[in-house]
């Protein structure tokens, strides 16, 4: 989910294995040569859904820890995609401790349609987090570099 903490774990979970990190987000604004918000503001939900999902299914790294936008979980072609690269992780944090994230980023992105609320969209959107997950971190009363030596202790021990 946005606000969840895969940007910032994700770069830390990097650092700890050694391995390259990139955050999807970045891929789109280096593609479109923009914002992410420039990007958005100009696609529906579903174009932006789409945009996303084809940037996320043209990536083929190897030893990299990936964070996504919260909104790649609704593509299910590109979810399998990032199952045959590693281990999914979801971040899971409460409805709370989210809206309060993103009450403080409010310029932050959100794939979300008209009239539907962020509660919505959490809802709607677990189920799936669940759905695809490896490992699932319950990262609400944790610092991102706790998420970070948790999930070095979560990851298979004949996948590094
Ligand atoms: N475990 C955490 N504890 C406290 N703050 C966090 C944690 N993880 C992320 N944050 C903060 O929450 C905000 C959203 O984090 P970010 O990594 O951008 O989330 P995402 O990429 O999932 O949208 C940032 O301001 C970040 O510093
Ligand atoms: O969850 C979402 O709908 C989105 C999350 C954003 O990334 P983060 O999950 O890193 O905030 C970004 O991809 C986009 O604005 C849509
Ligand atoms: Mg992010």
């Amino acid at each position: 989910m946005a606000g969840a903490g895969k940007s910032t774990v994700g770069k830390m979970l990097a650092l700890s294995l050694n391995w390259a990190f990139v955050d999807t987000d970045h891929i789109i604004e280096a593609t479109y040569a923009t914002r992410l918000q420039d990007v958005a503001d100009k696609l529906t939900k579903d174009e932006f859904l789409d945009t996303e999902a084809s940037i996320v299914q043209s990536i083929f790294f190897n030893r990299t820890v990936i964070a996504t936008g919260g909104s790649v979980v609704y593509r299910e072609k590109t979810m399998e995609h990032l199952a045959k690269l590693g281990i999914i992780v979801y971040l899971n944090v409460d409805l709370n401790l989210i809206l309060e994230r993103i009450a403080k980023n409010p310029e932050r992105g959100l794939a979300i349609a008209p009239g539907q609320t962020i509660e919505d969209l959490f809802h709607e959107r677990e189920l799936l987090y669940k759905k695809y997950a490896n490992i699932t971190l319950d990262a609400k009363t944790m610092s991102p570099k706790e998420c970070a030596q948790k999930l070095m202790k979560m990851l298979p021990e004949n996948f590094l």
